[in-house]
């Protein structure tokens, strides 16, 4: 259970290749059971460096490795592998459908790794409700929609999704944006017990604070990133 990043560079395409590559040379690694933290200041390219270690998008070069097996551009990536990546973005309410109880949001992957169409929370009763207990959340709010809890509540339903396949990698981009400190010491503190269960988790935050009381090692963009004098003015 691992995620590396070697020699990763990245630009949008579309912007001004004057301005220079947005992530350059960049270096990463997150071991087995390992937290570690991801700061830099706002436009930096943190999400972007989460999307390509999530293998949502490909990096223009370098490699990405999870759990050994390497991807770099054009290698296709077996489902297996991404249903091994968790992630967890900043708003969970642009992330919930809001037309899904959160029971059918959080149980969605289960159904979708077993073919259904749509999720089936009674097949899934029993996991639905492992996963409730460990993101600390009130089994009664599963038969609520997104707009009938609060946001800390629906970011603990959006853990207990990213949960449940149990992922070898969890990435998440800004977990606590908009969490009051209760909630996201919470949120922060599943991420810690699913790394103690051998996750390699990834965590970028802008609150270094809480991030650094539960990270292994907390990395600065700028450090690892080549073209990090430029980023962050752009
Ligand atoms: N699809 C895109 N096309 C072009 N430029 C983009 C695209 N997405 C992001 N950018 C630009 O890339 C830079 C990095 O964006 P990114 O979202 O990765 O930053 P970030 O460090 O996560 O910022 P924040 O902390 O504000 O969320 C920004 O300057 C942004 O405007």
């Amino acid at each position: 259970m691992s995620l590396e990043l070697r020699d990763v560079s990245y630009t949008h395409p579309g912007t001004d290749p004057a301005a220079g590559r947005l992530l350059d040379g960049l270096d990463l690694s997150v071991g087995a059971g390992e937290v570690t933290g991801l700061c830099a200041p706002s436009g930096a390219g943190k999400s972007t460096l989460l999307r390509i270690a999530a293998l949502m998008v490909p990096a223009d070069a370098g490699t990405v490795r999870i759990n050994g097996q390497e991807f770099s551009r054009g290698t296709p990536v077996p489902r297996e592998v991404r249903r091994s990546v968790g992630v967890v973005l900043q708003s969970p309410r642009a992330a919930a459908d809001p037309r899904m109880r959160l029971d059918a949001l959080v149980c969605a992957p289960l159904a979708f790794r077993e073919g259904a169409w749509r999720p089936r929370p009674r097949r899934h009763a029993g996991r639905l409700a492992e996963l409730a207990e460990l993101a600390q959340l009130d089994p009664e709010l599963l038969h609520r929609y997104p707009h009938q809890v609060s946001d800390g509540q629906l970011q603990r339903a959006m853990v207990a999704r990213a949960l449940a396949l149990d992922p070898d990698v969890l990435i998440c981009d800004e977990p606590t944006a908009q969490l009051d400190s209760e909630s996201t010491a919470a949120v922060l503190g599943m991420l810690a017990n699913r790394a103690a269960a051998g996750t390699a988790v990834l965590i970028a935050s802008h609150d270094t604070a809480a991030l650094s009381g539960v990270a292994d090692k907390m990395l600065d963009l700028g450090g690892i990133n080549r073209a990090g004098d430029r980023a962050g003015h752009a």
